[in-house]
């Protein structure tokens, strides 16, 4: 059963609608026609007491859908208006096809003069998967006049304006109320600018056989809550693992205390923390459960690493010589390692293959890994974050709304838990801690990275019931007990 998880690019989509269409009692106007009705139905189920509407229709079959649904409508005996760019009449077989069944049947149809009609809900037909440039020109004037008309807008299969692929924006975008999607969840969809625009979301599967996906292996996933044992009753702080936290430099004393926090909240056993001296007293005055130790030169590193399971390696690390010595000591121990914020500078810095570590770049930090830009991150977050996992060999989760998580031979995941709250100063160093308190509890390092940022999106999401504006990690590390009790069998 196909479910809002599982998502393709567009590539699949196609060969999907090919093989529903190669199935006995089902063709392409088939297909079309269940797309607009199943957007008509869902419409009805979000604005039950709508009256007038309007549905913009683009040139392709994404329209083809809409002249679909304003069929319905009118036969409902709603106030309907068709409105397409005067530019770009129905241009493929099918739409063609549609727009004239509602022409017979008598429906109203006009050319965008500038302004649309008053309507209680704007049906957005656009564009679709076939979206191959950003909008300009009348196009843009519709999307615009529609964003800014008070209406709700009900999205077909994509909001238009959006890249269904690498949820990038090129242009001026549709803003969805909710958009339904056709046969399969897109990629695109779940990450990035895209999010802003997509409103709630569903998927009507258009009753494409279960056959049709036979082999088909989706995309990327949604990241699912993860799974934890309960603890053995005689369980002891010996069996859930060393945290070691290394970063600290003169002046950043608190990314390295908010690591250790959240490697303490996220269940491991014994967290230490390797950081400058004038680090000490503030670590063990805010948190006696943790041990702090003063290291000066690489060499004082050496015991620590002897006895940690995992390392948290960057929070507030540096680029000095103090900073690069500590890197070079911790990656070559060996051991599973988060590697984030100044660490993950270095390592663009001297790049080489850390199979066993997790990496936690956001967009700017992603792009010095690759050699790129923040913008071409942002264009396609899926690709740069497989890119990162490739280069580098470990597991990557490319920060930023819609969170992916990539490792070599692994399908990507993408987070659907987090929210803009979020966006504030120390997140990214609790999100080391978690995922270093995973590791050192035994995760491998793509699971450790998965559980560890769903984790921390979902305790994130815990604390902006009290509102978003103004949420600080610290409050974030408060609810990471809870998050972790949820997930708890
Ligand atoms: N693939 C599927 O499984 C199904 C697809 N259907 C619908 O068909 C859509 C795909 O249809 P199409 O492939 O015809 O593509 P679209 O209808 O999304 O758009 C393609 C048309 O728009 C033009 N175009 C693209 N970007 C433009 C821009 N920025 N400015 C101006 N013109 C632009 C293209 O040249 C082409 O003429 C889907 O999104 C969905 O709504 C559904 O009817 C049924 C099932
Ligand atoms: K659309």
């Amino acid at each position: 059963m196909q479910s809002l998880s599982a998502l393709y690019d567009n590539a699949a989509l196609r060969e999907l609608e090919k093989r529903a269409c190669a199935e006995p009692d089902i063709d392409d106007t088939t297909l079309m026609r269940r797309a607009g009705q199943a957007a008509w139905r869902c419409l009805l189920e979000h604005w039950p007491n709508a009256r007038r509407i309007v549905v913009l229709a683009g040139p392709g079959n994404n329209g083809g859908d809409g002249w679909v649904l304003a069929r319905h409508a009118r036969d409902s005996g709603l106030d309907v208006c068709v409105v397409h760019p005067s530019s770009m009449p129905p241009r493929t077989p099918l739409a063609m096809r549609m727009a004239g069944e509602y022409a017979d049947a008598g429906g109203r149809a006009e050319a965008f003069s500038g302004v649309l009609p008053v309507a209680e809900v704007i049906v957005d037909a656009l564009f679709g998967i076939g979206l191959d440039r950003a909008p300009e020109g009348e196009t843009a004037s519709m999307i615009a006049a529609a964003n800014a008309a008070s209406s709700p807008i009900l999205a077909l299969d994509v909001p238009s304006g959006i890249d269904s692929e690498r949820g990038a924006v090129p242009g001026v975008a549709i803003f969805a109320a909710h958009t339904i999607q056709f046969i399969a969840a897109h990629i695109g969809l779940a990450t990035g600018a895209a999010l802003d625009h997509v409103g709630s979301r569903s998927l009507s599967t258009l009753d494409a056989p279960a056959a049709c996906f036979d082999g088909f292996a989706p995309k990327a996933e949604v990241a699912a809550s993860p799974r934890f044992p309960r603890r053995a009753r005689d369980s002891h702080k010996g069996r859930h693992g060393h945290v070691l936290a290394i970063g600290g430099e003169h002046g950043y004393g608190g990314a390295i205390l908010i690591a250790a926090e959240s490697a303490l909240r996220g269940g491991a056993g014994l967290v230490s923390v390797a950081t400058r001296a004038e680090h000490v007293a503030a670590l063990l005055t805010r948190r006696p459960e943790a041990m702090g130790h003063a290291v000066e030169v690489a060499v004082d590193l050496q015991p620590l690493l002897e006895h940690a399971d995992a390392l948290a390696l960057g929070p507030g690390l540096g680029r000095g010589e103090w900073s690069h010595g500590l890197f070079e000591a911790a990656l070559a121990s060996g051991k599973p390692c988060v590697v984030d914020a100044d660490a993950l500078n270095l390592l663009a810095a001297a790049p080489r293959p850390l199979p066993g570590a997790v990496l936690t770049p956001h967009p700017g930090e992603a792009a010095r890994l690759l050699g790129s830009d923040t913008a071409s991150v942002q264009r396609d977050r899926y690709a740069a974050a497989e890119a990162i996992a490739a280069r580098y060999g470990g597991a990557v989760v490319l920060k930023g709304a819609g969170s992916v998580i990539a490792a070599p031979g692994r399908t990507s995941r993408v987070l659907a838990v987090g929210n803009p709250g979020m966006a504030s100063g120390g997140m990214g160093d609790a999100l080391s801690g978690v995922i270093a308190s995973l590791l050192a509890q035994g995760a491998a390092p793509f699971e450790a990275a998965s559980a560890g940022a769903w984790l921390h999106g979902r305790a994130g999401d815990l604390a902006a019931r009290d509102g978003e504006a103004g949420l600080l990690a610290g409050d974030l590390i408060g609810h990471l007990r809870a998050a972790i009790a949820e997930c708890t069998a």
